[in-house]
């Protein structure tokens, strides 16, 4: 059997680009991980992205999915969830901070707009008003896209980027301050996408993220599928409602769940789910970033619901 990082055929792989934003860094991290001969493949945006893989243009993508200040990426999340019949693999948490960066020779007292992205703006907002009382936030679609935008011949409406380390060493930069962020203990978590295939094994240290549509009107809809949980000792690290994209008041909840699949306990609370709600959306399973083994209760073990099974299994055999 021939591994991905044994070939010699390079994995194509999509991300939020252009160069030198955050996502890059993400996916050059887990390239590393995997040991991947990765190509990436900058997009516009994270739909984009994602259908490059769902259309089999790159095998991958690497995307954002949650931020320690701003919460879940909400573009990212609804993409993921709509773009139908994608999974996700890997995830990897890095550190975010930010450098404040101009054309050069463009001074401090000059600027009056900041360009980046808006969950950059949102990890920065209090250091701007501080430093930069009265600047104002033109959104890009990365980090990197409005530091590169400085770069270039024409004015793009704003005088100073917020940007990476690596964006902000571009030619025609000069940085005006780094080490930015409200608050020093800021990460980002990616995840790595691919289409369904192999499942990534069972480490004992695992997630598995789910989309699910709960019944309209029902009172206590949300307390019973919690109980699906709950009922088999399933941890969640995750929770965030997203509009279901109909009408007003109709929602979606995007979970993460401590466990994997291919575990008795996570499969007895999807099966659970899948009886009580009209959708649910199975995300993938695949090794948390911090490596914490999973706590597993007593009497939810693979081998506490096998026992149970045959259990049963003896009760109604044909003596
Ligand atoms: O703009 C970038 O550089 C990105 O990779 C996007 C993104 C995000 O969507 O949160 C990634 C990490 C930072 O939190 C800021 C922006």
């Amino acid at each position: 059997m021939t591994t991905e990082a044994q070939s010699s055929q390079s994995v194509k792989i999509a991300y939020l680009g252009p160069q030198g934003t955050f996502t890059e860094l993400a996916l050059r991290d887990l390239a590393k991980k995997f040991e991947l001969d990765a190509e990436g493949l900058p997009c516009l945006d994270v739909p984009t992205a994602l259908k490059k893989v769902a259309s089999g243009e790159a095998d991958r993508a690497v995307i954002p999915i949650e931020n320690s200040v701003e919460g879940g990426v909400n573009a990212s999340l609804d993409a993921l969830a709509r773009t139908g019949n994608l999974r996700i693999i890997a995830e990897t948490v890095i550190p975010i901070d930010f450098c404040l960066v101009v054309r050069k020779g463009v001074k401090a007292e000059q600027v009056k707009r900041v360009g980046t992205h808006p969950h950059a703006w949102a990890q920065c907002r209090n250091w701007v008003a501080e430093n930069f009382p009265g600047a104002s936030h033109v959104p890009a679609t990365s980090t990197a896209a409005a530091a590169e935008l400085l770069t270039g011949d024409r004015y793009p409406g704003f005088e100073a980027a917020l940007c990476n380390r690596v964006a902000a060493a571009s030619e025609g930069l000069e940085t005006l301050a780094s080490g930015i962020a409200d608050n020093s203990q800021a990460v980002t978590r990616f995840v790595m996408v691919a289409k369904p295939g192999v499942l990534p094994a069972v480490t004992g240290a695992d997630k598995t993220t789910l989309q699910v549509r709960l019944p309209d009107n029902e009172a206590g809809a949300l307390l019973s599928m919690l109980e699906q949980f709950s009922a088999r000792g399933v941890n969640l690290s995750r929770i965030e409602s997203r509009p279901a994209g109909g009408p007003l008041g109709a929602y979606e909840f995007s979970l993460d769940i401590e466990g994997h699949i291919l575990e008795q306990r996570v499969q007895a609370a999807l099966v659970g789910l899948h009886r009580t709600c009209p959708q649910v959306k199975f995300l993938g399973s695949y090794e948390s970033a911090s490596g914490h083994e999973v706590k597993v209760l007593p009497g939810t073990s693979d081998q506490a619901f096998e026992a149970a099974n045959d259990w049963i299994a003896s009760l109604t055999e044909v003596q």
